[in-house]
């Protein structure tokens, strides 16, 4: 049995915008606040920008995980960094120097993540690994809240474990999207230790104790990992 815990981190993407601060408040339980980026380039939706992300930091005392849908996050990801990021992810698919971008955030001071899209193999990431403190699988593919969760995600999961053992290193491995209490204890098992959840959590009656569920059955699937 493993002693890692599980990490929830809601995605303020289902939040009610027009009470961000009250949807914040409801969350403090959280271990992250998951804030989706999204430019209508590199998805085909937008969200918010630096200056809510400015505002969420003033409303929370939580670290921000900022997931960056762009297609130009060389250009971007010192904007979030400057707005309060604390965790930066960015897509293998949209970036074009992915080493100097991480050494970017470092020396920023925040934590680095990669993001792979659903149809993009974890062997991309085999040069930047180690220098990754988070590496994150999409688990529908990226633009909304809402959908279902990918199936073939597990077997993903499970290859990326492998390769991180063979490269000697452990950055927690967080999943997005489609992920609830009926499915988080099978991607832990399998290998995620850091939970999305937007639209189980904010349209749950009560989003504190739609995160501790998270939270316990994910529990229950670290103990069932090999
Ligand atoms: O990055 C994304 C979607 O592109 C996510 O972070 C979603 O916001 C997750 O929402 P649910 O699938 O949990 O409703
Ligand atoms: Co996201």
């Amino acid at each position: 049995m493993s002693n890692e815990s599980v990490l929830i981190a809601p995605s303020v993407l289902s939040a009610d915008f027009t009470r961000l601060g009250e949807e914040l408040e409801s969350i403090a339980n959280a271990d992250l606040v998951h804030y989706d980026v999204m430019d209508g380039h590199f998805v085909p939706n937008l969200s918010f920008g630096t200056e809510i992300l400015r505002q969420a930091k003033a409303a929370t005392k939580l670290p921000l995980d900022v997931h960056l849908m762009v297609t130009n996050p060389e250009e971007q990801v010192p904007w979030y960094l400057e707005a309060g990021a604390d965790v930066v992810t960015f897509h293998y698919e949209a970036q074009t120097h992915a080493d100097r971008l991480v050494g970017l955030i470092h020396d920023a001071g925040a934590k680095a993540c990669v993001a792979l899209n659903p149809g993009t193999p974890v062997v991309a990431l085999d040069a930047i690994l180690d220098e990754l403190d988070m590496v994150l699988v999409m688990t529908v593919n990226p633009g909304f809240g809402g959908q279902s969760f990918i199936p073939g995600s597990i077997g993903k999961l499970r290859a990326l474990r492998r390769m991180c053992a063979e490269h000697g290193v452990s950055p927690l491995v967080e999943v997005d999207g489609g992920i609830g209490a009926d499915n988080v204890g099978e991607v832990v098992a399998a290998g995620a230790n850091v939970i999305v959840a937007g639209s189980k959590v904010f349209k749950a009656a009560d989003h504190a104790a739609a995160i501790e569920e998270l939270r316990r059955n994910g529990a229950m699937g670290l103990a069932k990992r090999a």
